[in-house]
């Protein structure tokens, strides 16, 4: 093993893993290539050790992957495996989440706390208990291991980055507001168009088939059901208030995102079920509903777009289905998975700094944690 590298431990290699891996081994520089080497990737069976790392392609790994033996392993000794192969170069391992798995996200105190770097697009270790994110920076600031969150709000778009460097210089933050859902951007862009109608309809593709778009363009969730139940956005406003410092310690968010109102699109009659495909094939027996909605709306000259809303100063916090006027930027300038996070500051008032593009694709989420994992290498590597 060369010292001067960092040693990636990838486990998720779905849509968003396979990325991360394509692109650490085919897209970077070659100066920045070479500060890494894959040495470990799993998905929920399989595990594939490469002491020596990887080479070739990303289906070239997938497939070492997929020839291996299901371990048969719980969780837990998996991760027990990955700390014990860390054990004696400390500070010279990362490990990339690539799973949206609850049972994963908690084991970050264990990983962090030996000492290996940490990057994610996961948002649930973020957004759920108060208790694991304070053990989750706890264990790292004691073990001084990073943790890298960029990919869990916006994708790529560099938000988690842009509120951090705000609130380091001092700035005040007065509200954040935006779609900060990919999916439910791609859904209402396609669906609630800034056209006016006289015709009893909006659109002519259903709402059930435009969902079943964003997640064969791998916008949604494993379970497309979080994100038009609209915890993905409630998470994601979690994670960044978490952020600010006068809600950090506030009991406002003590249950994640479960603490924050949120407005839930997921018809009565589905909420239960467990299968995403399941609930993808249910969902056009509710098209009605939603055209009834849109057609309210549109006849109001607005559009609907699903929002996230967060009041530091008064902790008005909210996930929502809101309508805007036609000329509303996020009736007008949203198209695909765009989201648009607007921060208002002290120093940014009255206008908001807005950052806009995709938010949502294996590709620009990537390279969210490929590019935190640039900045760990940077940090963690001698010149
Ligand atoms: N898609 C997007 O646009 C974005 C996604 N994200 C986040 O990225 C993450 C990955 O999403 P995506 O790639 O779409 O998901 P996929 O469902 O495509 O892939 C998930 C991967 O995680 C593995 N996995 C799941 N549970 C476990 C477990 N308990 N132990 C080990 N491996 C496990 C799966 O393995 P197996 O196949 O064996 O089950 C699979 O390889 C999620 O947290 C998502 O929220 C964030 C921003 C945008
Ligand atoms: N399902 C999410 C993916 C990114 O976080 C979304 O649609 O925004
Ligand atoms: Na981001």
């Amino acid at each position: 093993m060369s010292s001067q590298k960092l040693q990636v431990l990838v486990l998720g290699v779905g849509l968003v893993g396979k990325q991360v891996i394509h692109q650490l081994l085919s897209d970077l520089p070659t100066h920045l290539a070479s500060q890494f080497s894959i040495v470990w990737l799993a998905n929920s069976k399989q595990r594939l050790h490469v002491a020596a790392g990887l080479t070739g392609t990303a289906e070239d790994a997938l497939s070492q992957l997929s020839k291996t033996e299901p371990h048969g392993l719980s969780l837990s000794k998996v991760i027990e495996e990955i700390v014990e192969l860390a054990e004696g170069s400390r500070g010279k391992y990362l490990f990339v989440d690539n799973t949206s798995s609850q049972d994963v996200a908690n084991l970050y105190p264990t990983l962090v706390g030996a000492g290996i770097h940490l990057v994610t697009p996961s948002k649930k270790a973020f957004s759920s208990s108060a208790t694991l994110y304070a053990d989750i920076f706890r264990a790292a600031t004691q073990s001084k291991a990073i943790v890298l969150r960029e990919a869990t709000v916006g994708a790529g778009l560099p938000i988690i980055s842009t509120l951090d460097d705000l609130i380091n210089t001092g700035d005040t933050i007065l509200k954040i507001e935006g779609v900060l859902s990919g999916t439910l951007s791609f859904l209402f862009n396609e669906y609630s168009q800034p056209k006016p109608t006289t015709t009893t309809t909006t659109t002519t593709t259903p709402f059930s088939q435009i969902l079943r778009g964003a997640k064969e363009a791998g916008y949604t969730e494993p379970h497309p059901g979080d994100d038009l139940n609209g915890s993905d956005v409630a998470r994601k406003l979690t994670i960044l208030a978490r952020m600010i410092p006068s809600l950090s310690n506030s009991d406002l968010l003590k249950e994640g995102f479960l603490s924050v109102p949120t407005q839930s699109l997921v018809p009565a009659a589905l909420q239960d079920i467990q299968d995403g495909s399941d609930f993808v094939q249910k969902l056009p027996d509710f098209d009605a509903d939603f055209a009834k909605q849109n057609k309210e709306a549109a006849q109001a000259g607005c559009v609907l777009r699903y929002v996230g809303v967060l009041d530091p100063q008064s902790g008005h916090i909210k996930a929502g289905l809101e309508r805007y006027p036609f000329d509303h930027p996020f009736a007008s300038s949203l198209s695909g998975s765009d989201n648009i996070i607007s921060f208002t500051t002290k120093r940014y008032s009255p206008n908001p700094l807005i950052i806009q593009g995709a938010g949502a694709g294996a590709a620009v989420t990537a390279m969210g944690v490929v590019a935190n994992a640039i900045k760990i290498a940077q940090i963690v590597l001698p010149l």
